[in-house]
């Protein structure tokens, strides 16, 4: 395989995507996690289009980057300027980026639309603002907006184009599909057809419109491409762009491309999870490679092959990409899953034995009533154990009430618990006030039980979802409560499935109790 370099536009096409936008911090950081993953050019922003993206390069000045270049970004020149006296030409210039790329038309219909130019003279406009800032001291590339598209309408015009930025001295023509609506088939088509009349390298910039710009990006680098141009986690405008946590990964593994170091490709899941979180957005679980259902395995089918083979449902090692192997329990978990669940528990079991069939029953029935163990799996460990003979409660039950009281439309609801247990022999009546049902009650049976497993006292609820399971009984359906807990170390999820929600939450918090108690 040829050499190929990454190229990130997570800060500046990345930002285009509706509801992303980072600080200058956040751009520092995602730039020096970047540089840490192996890629070659970041591409920082468009130096005049906003204050934040020239402070962004005043900043990253001070940063010392070990495999990145930095890239300032742009467009051709206005035509009726000319590149020497461009304002934005002249902040790439400025901006103390080593390279530059900037985009101009090599659609006829943007030429005439847009920009409202002749033909001429855009193939001039591509030239001459190359060509300056390659008299600048820039290395420069040249992001042909709409390749494809104007290939496909006026392949000479297009063509002219990218040979007019040859001239002007682009050390990349990069094919850009704009509008996402270009099929893989196409971009091999286009790419053989330009190149004998090229004698640049080419790149490839591609959107996801049609959820293609993964599949349209390997094409075009099986075709010779030198550089691709895409973001983490597939951020961008509309659709986004070519997703580079499944470009990095597909060009190394599958490709034979060596763009990252096995540490940097291990690093890949942590890298998409940082950037979802300086981006304020929640991980999509199902992401190729680095989504944390990426290699979950529920059919009990595929979880009894993985079990003698992982090949055999695992298209890659999960590792490899810092990923890992998962396996889920629900009404389509068959012995295997049990088995595979009851190592990762640490519990010893004889694969023969009954109890683990009637456990496999019991488990299909309670999801049938609505309880989903993928999500509650502490709830899952307890009733494996319960089940096996190998747990007892730590207390009894003996009662609980909750009073929810209102005098009135402006008045506060005042909540109280009163709970009755039996801890060791001993009998405890205790009572709280809470802001709902579920902390008072809580409060309640912490009052009593803190006493006796300090332990508990560094448990915290996170998360309380309620979900209606046959909305279509009205008032009177089953409710599903889960609860995540955690002790600052560790986080586990617990379930309550019933009509009552406050006896739902109360299965579910109980679990949450008895598991830390379990674990200590
Ligand atoms: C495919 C891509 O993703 S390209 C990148 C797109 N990203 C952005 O647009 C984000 C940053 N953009 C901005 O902040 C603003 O658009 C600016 C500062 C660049 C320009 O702002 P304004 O001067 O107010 O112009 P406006 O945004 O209304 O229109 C864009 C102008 O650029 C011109 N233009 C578009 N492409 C090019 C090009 N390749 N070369 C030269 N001029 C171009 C348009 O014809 C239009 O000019 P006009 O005002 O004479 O009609
Ligand atoms: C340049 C660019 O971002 C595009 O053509 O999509």
């Amino acid at each position: 395989m040829h050499d190929v370099k990454i190229f990130d536009t997570t800060l500046r096409d990345g930002q285009q995507g509706k509801g992303i936008s980072f600080t200058v911090e956040d751009k520092i950081k995602i730039a020096k996690l970047l540089d840490a993953n192996g890629v070659s050019y970041i591409e920082g922003g468009w130096p005049g289009a906003s204050p934040k993206v020239e402070a962004f390069f005043k900043e990253i000045k001070n940063v010392e980057l070990k495999n990145a270049k930095m890239v300032a970004f742009g467009s051709t020149r206005r035509a009726s300027n000319s590149a020497e006296e461009d304002v934005f030409l002249n902040k790439i210039v400025q901006s103390g980026a080593p390279v530059a790329c900037i985009f101009g038309k090599s659609w006829d219909l943007h030429v005439h639309e847009a920009l409202k130019i002749s033909l001429e003279e855009n193939l001039d406009v591509i030239e001459s603002s190359i060509a300056y800032l390659k008299k600048s001291g820039l290395e420069v590339f040249f992001d042909a907006e709409h390749f494809f598209d104007g290939y496909k309408r006026n392949p000479e015009y297009a063509i002219k184009c990218l040979q007019a930025a040859e001239a002007g001295g682009a050390e990349v023509l990069v094919l850009c599909d704009t509008n996402g609506g270009t099929m893989p088939f196409e971009v091999s088509e286009i790419i053989e057809a330009i190149k004998p009349q090229l004698s640049t390298a080419l790149g490839i910039h591609a959107h996801n419109d049609c959820e293609l710009a993964v599949a349209n990006s390997l094409t075009a680098v099986k075709h010779g491409a030198v550089q691709v141009q895409g973001t983490i986690n597939g951020f961008g405008e509309r659709c986004g762009n070519a997703n580079l946590c499944s470009i990095i990964p597909s060009l190394k593994l599958k490709m034979g491309a060596d763009i990252v170091s096995d540490e940097q490709l291990q690093a890949l899941s942590s890298l998409s999870h940082h950037v979802y979180e300086i981006a304020n957005l929640s991980p999509i679980d199902s992401q190729a490679y680095v989504g944390k259902n990426a290699f979950a395995h529920k059919g009990g089918v595929h979880v009894s092959a993985i079990l003698k083979n992982p090949e055999t449902y695992e298209h890659i090692r999960p590792e490899l990409v810092g990923n890992k192997q998962e396996v889920t329990i629900s009404d389509q978990s068959g012995l295997s899953n049990l088995i595979y669940k009851a190592e990762k528990f640490g519990i010893e079991i004889d694969p023969k034995d009954p109890k683990l069939k009637s456990l496999v029953q019991r488990t299909k029935e309670l999801e049938k009533m609505g309880f989903t163990f993928e999500e509650g799996e502490a709830s899952f460990e307890l009733l494996m154990r319960r089940k096996l003979g190998l747990f007892d409660r730590s207390f009894e039950l003996l009662g609980f009430r909750v009073i929810d009281e209102k005098r009135g439309h402006d008045e506060e609801v005042i909540v109280e618990a009163t709970v009755k247990v039996d801890v060791n022999g001993t009998i405890y009546h205790t009572a709280a006030e809470g802001e709902g049902p579920v902390d008072a009650l809580n409060k309640a049976l912490r009052k009593v039980l803190e006493v006796h497993f300090p332990q508990l006292s560094s448990t915290f609820l996170t998360d309380y979802k309620v979900r209606v399971l046959n909305s279509e009984k009205g008032t009177s359906s089953n409710v599903r409560v889960l609860i995540e807990t955690t002790d600052g170390k560790k986080t586990w999820g617990t379930l309550g499935v019933s009509a009552n929600l406050i006896e739902a939450t109360w299965k579910a918090l109980i679990d949450a109790i008895e598991y830390k108690i379990l674990k200590g």
